[in-house]
């Protein structure tokens, strides 16, 4: 699903505004239509029903004062509250100030926080959010402050106007307050700050309303972000005369001593998730807990030295690899001596790769390494992760992911997945934000059952960015259809490696 930043959206509305001629007014008036539509779908009869309205000095507050008279003239008893100099309006905004004003509508001028008119707000059922939209500019300070803390202790049923206000629309950063909205209407396409944490969490229920944004312009825009949707994906079935080695052949190669399990998680998910064939590269120690909990994957056991992979085998496990599909590396790999050797022959071999866990730790050694690739090669750090790969503390990873991302996915011609609640993904051009799963997935063990799904979606011959964005959203689908039977707090990995039918299925259909 495209989104669009705020210098994207106001070149869009520029563009209709501009070359196909709709007027300003226009698009404000569909904005607030659109809205008074989805209130009374909520509402059902607003006749009689209080409501305060909050508009500030920009559009946000046009499209605010046009809801009012929606509502009004359904039979709302409405209250704007205008924090603005009338005078000061954008051109739209005065229009439909001064409708207001010739329709009665009450409007009371907010220059002190003392000037809100307590009693109505307190008998509110519904307040509307206009103070900022997509202009917000900067912190959240005085008066707009204030308010926005009035409106947050009401019970009312909290509507914001295309993003809740204190909300930066392209990072989803709280510029010192926001509102905490029920629904959120927001117009001609959603903005990243609606799916991005922390303003994920102040947008309530979404939609996007249609402001007659010309199909054209929506149809040409390349966005820079894009949140990731069932309607996104399309699986097909297995065609009648398939045989296994259509589904491609998965060398996992990872495990060592105590880890066991994540090697078993990622080749159960790779083969829940339709890999043909899954063979573990293990070391030795490891193999017999591997062989009697992974029956239907083959096991090829190394020598190991001290339960790690022995540099004396790395040789065999390069011959192993050199005729599968797909490479799937890391996972309870550990860290022991000349790993970083053992992952330069397998880059060499020119096969598409998945590197996770200690295979990042490896490769965060000597990351120009990753220019040998000749094949696509994802990897799926969390952020402690990505910090040792570029070099940088968490903190500094966690307050500029989004460029981080994106640059070095291009820098380094990789499919970058940066783990989290709103999980990353970027080939260096675009990033998509994945929409699904939940806290039950913070548990050791779910980052391998990522890998192994990943891993085996590419060996189904899907490109990589592809396989990388279903993988990420399939595991999260799982993981949240499994709570019809989990809690979050009792979920496990293989849970989620149970439920990827459910997921499969789901995205096939596009049911719910
Ligand atoms: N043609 C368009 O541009 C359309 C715009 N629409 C609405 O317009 C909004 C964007 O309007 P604007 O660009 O006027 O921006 P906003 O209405 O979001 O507010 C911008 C104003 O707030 C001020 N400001 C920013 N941060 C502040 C802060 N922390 N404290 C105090 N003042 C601050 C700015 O200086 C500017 O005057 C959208 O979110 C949407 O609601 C819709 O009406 C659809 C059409
Ligand atoms: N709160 C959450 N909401 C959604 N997804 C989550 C959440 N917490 C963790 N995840 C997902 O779970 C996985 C955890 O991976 P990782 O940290 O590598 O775990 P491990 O190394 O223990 O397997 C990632 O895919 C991450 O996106
Ligand atoms: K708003």
């Amino acid at each position: 699903m495209k989104l669009s930043t705020s210098f994207e959206m106001k070149e869009l509305d520029s563009r209709s505004i501009n070359e196909f001629k709709i007027p300003d007014i226009v698009l404000m008036e569909n904005a607030s239509r659109g809205t008074f539509e989805l209130i009374k779908k909520q509402f059902g009869n607003i006749e009689g029903v209080r409501v305060s309205v909050f508009a500030g000095l920009g559009n946000n507050g046009g499209d605010a004062m046009a809801i009012a008279r929606h509502l009004y003239n359904a039979g709302a008893n409405v209250l704007v509250n205008l924090v603005a100099n009338p005078d000061n309006l954008n051109p739209s905004p005065k229009i439909n100030y001064d409708i207001l004003c010739s329709m009665n509508v009450p409007i009371n001028i907010i220059n002190h926080i003392d000037d809100i008119n307590e009693v109505f707000l307190a008998h509110s059922q519904i307040i509307i959010d206009g103070l900022f939209g997509i202009g917000l500019s900067r912190k959240i300070e005085g008066l707009f402050y204030e308010i926005i803390e009035k409106i947050n202790k009401s019970n009312a049923f909290i509507v914001s106007v295309d993003i809740p206000s204190g909300i930066n629309a392209d990072t989803a950063e709280c510029l010192g307050i926001a509102v905490k909205a029920d629904l959120t209407a927001t117009f001609a396409l959603a903005k990243p700050g609606q799916f991005l944490y922390p303003g994920r969490l102040y947008c309530g229920q979404l939609e996007v309303v249609d402001i007659s944004t010309p199909k054209q312009l929506l149809d040409d825009f390349k966005p820079t972000f894009n949140a990731l949707v069932k309607d996104d994906f399309v699986i097909e079935d297995r065609p009648k005369n398939s045989h296994k080695g259509n589904f491609g052949h998965i060398a996992i190669v990872g495990g060592s001593i105590g880890k066991s399990g994540a090697v078993i998680l990622a080749a159960n998910a790779a083969l829940r998730s339709g890999a043909g064939l899954v063979s573990a590269v293990v070391p030795n120690c490891i193999n017999t807990a591997f062989e009697s909990s992974c029956i239907e994957a083959m096991s090829y056991p190394v020598k190991d030295n001290n339960g790690f992979f022995s540099k004396e085998s790395f040789d065999d496990i390069v011959c192993f690899v050199k005729d599968k599909d797909v490479i799937c590396f890391g996972m309870g790999l550990g860290v022991f001596d000349d790993g970083l050797d053992l992952l330069e022959s397998l880059l060499e071999l020119k096969k598409p790769m998945v590197i996770d866990a200690d295979g990042l730790n490896v490769l965060s050694k000597d990351v120009g390494l990753l220019q040998k690739a000749c094949a696509p090669v994802i990897l799926t750090p969390h952020p402690k992760e990505f910090s040792r790969l570029v070099g940088k503390t968490t903190s500094e990873v966690l307050k500029n992911r989004l460029n981080l991302v994106k640059e070095f996915a291009k820098k380094y011609n990789v499919i970058l997945i940066l783990k989290m609640a709103d999980t990353l993904i970027s080939d260096g051009e675009s990033i998509f934000i994945n929409t699904s799963g939940n806290p039950g997935l913070s548990t050791g063990g779910s980052g391998d059952v990522l890998s192994g799904i990943i891993a085996s979606l590419v060996a189904q011959n899907n490109d990589a960015l592809y396989a990388s964005c279903l993988g990420v959203y399939l595991h999260g689908l799982s993981a949240d259809l499994a709570l019809s039977d989990y809690s979050e707090a009792s979920l496990l990995p293989t849970d989620v490696i149970n439920y990827l039918t459910k997921a499969i299925e789901a995205i096939k259909t596009k049911a719910q």
